[in-house]
């Protein structure tokens, strides 16, 4: 296939080729109707049924291309994009919710350095150097010492057991790998999670602006789900209050039972259980849930 000839005229859609953000970047496509066939090892995949181009790349790679306009659209860590100091250069379209972790400095739990101070002028190792650097570079020049930044491009805690590092930066999420090292966290630098940002003088806002309406479809999707119950209008006050919706619940009346209501209403997902009870408790009846998997609202 000539790529480069069929490349033309799409939008070029950077995503993560594997790691900790590729499972949920390829249910988000598939949420949002982006098909395409990927063969074994190929870094590009076409759409089959949009003018894009998927490009499958290491999710630290992302913000440079996307900001250096060599793709239109990409995926990746808030992280990523603060580390490779793109932040003006892009525009951040909107949080995806997954890929939440911290970034934080961490040393072994007995070591002789508990604090950034004391950190300053020993060695830290990191894939993060940019932030090292922002961390470090200011302490340095308050106390006239020269902070040793080794770059590792993963399995960073390593790196203290080793005899490498008297400290490193690197990403937390349930603390099970810092832990494991034998390290803590002492200082949080950012919190994190995977975004969605786009290249400024793109030529496809249009088409970015259709793929964004999707994927916040898909997003908001899996944090609702549609409830719907009968009960009796002269309680529909307080059920109301219960499950107010998004926009004002459909209320529609119930032929053959009268005096009653039947109510829908997209409550939060997480709240699914406090809520029936609730409803329960005001007396309403025949209370379903229901998912789905995708939505414009
Ligand atoms: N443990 C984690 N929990 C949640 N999100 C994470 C975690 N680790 C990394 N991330 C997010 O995923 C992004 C990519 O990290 P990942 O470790 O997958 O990178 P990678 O180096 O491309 O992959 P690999 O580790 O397979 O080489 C990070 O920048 C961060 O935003
Ligand atoms: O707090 P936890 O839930 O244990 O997650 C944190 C780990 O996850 C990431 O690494 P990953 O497993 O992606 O591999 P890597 O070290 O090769 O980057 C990160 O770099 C940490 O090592």
């Amino acid at each position: 296939m000539d790529f480069v000839k069929d490349l033309d005229n799409r939008l070029l859609f950077a995503v993560p080729k594997k790691g900790r953000l590729y499972e949920q970047c390829m249910q988000l496509l598939q949420g949002s109707d982006i098909h395409f066939n990927r063969r074994s090892r190929q870094d590009i995949a076409l759409s089959t049924n949009l003018p894009v181009a998927l490009i499958f790349l290491p999710a630290a790679d992302i913000p440079k291309y996307v900001a250096e306009g060599n793709v239109d659209l990409g995926i990746t860590g808030q992280d990523m994009v603060e580390e490779n100091e793109v932040t003006e250069k892009i525009t951040q379209l909107m949080s995806l919710g997954f890929g939440q972790c911290r970034l934080c400095v961490q040393v072994p739990v007995k070591g002789e350095h508990q604090t950034l101070e004391s950190l300053c002028g020993k060695r830290i190792v990191t894939s993060f150097d940019a932030f090292a650097r922002k961390v470090f570079e200011p302490l340095d020049a308050k106390y006239g010492k020269k902070t040793t930044i080794n770059y590792v491009s993963g399995s960073v805690e390593a790196a203290c057991a080793l005899g490498l590092a008297d400290g490193i930066i690197d990403l937390v999420e349930s603390g099970e790998t810092m832990r494991a090292a034998g390290l803590h966290d002492i200082h949080t630098l950012m919190t994190t999670e995977s975004v969605l940002i786009s290249n400024k003088n793109t030529h496809h806002q249009d088409l970015i602006s259709k793929l964004t309406s999707r994927i916040r479809g898909v997003i908001t999707a899996s944090k609702y789900v549609l409830c719907t119950y009968n009960v009796e209008r002269q309680h529909l006050d307080l059920a109301v209050k219960i499950t107010p919706g998004r926009q004002g619940p459909t209320i529609s009346s119930l032929v053959s039972h009268e005096g009653w209501v039947s109510v829908s209403s997209m409550i939060e997902k997480k709240r699914t259980g406090e809520i029936m009870d609730a409803l329960t408790d005001v007396g309403a009846t025949d209370i379903l849930v229901m998912g789905f998997t995708n939505c414009r609202v």
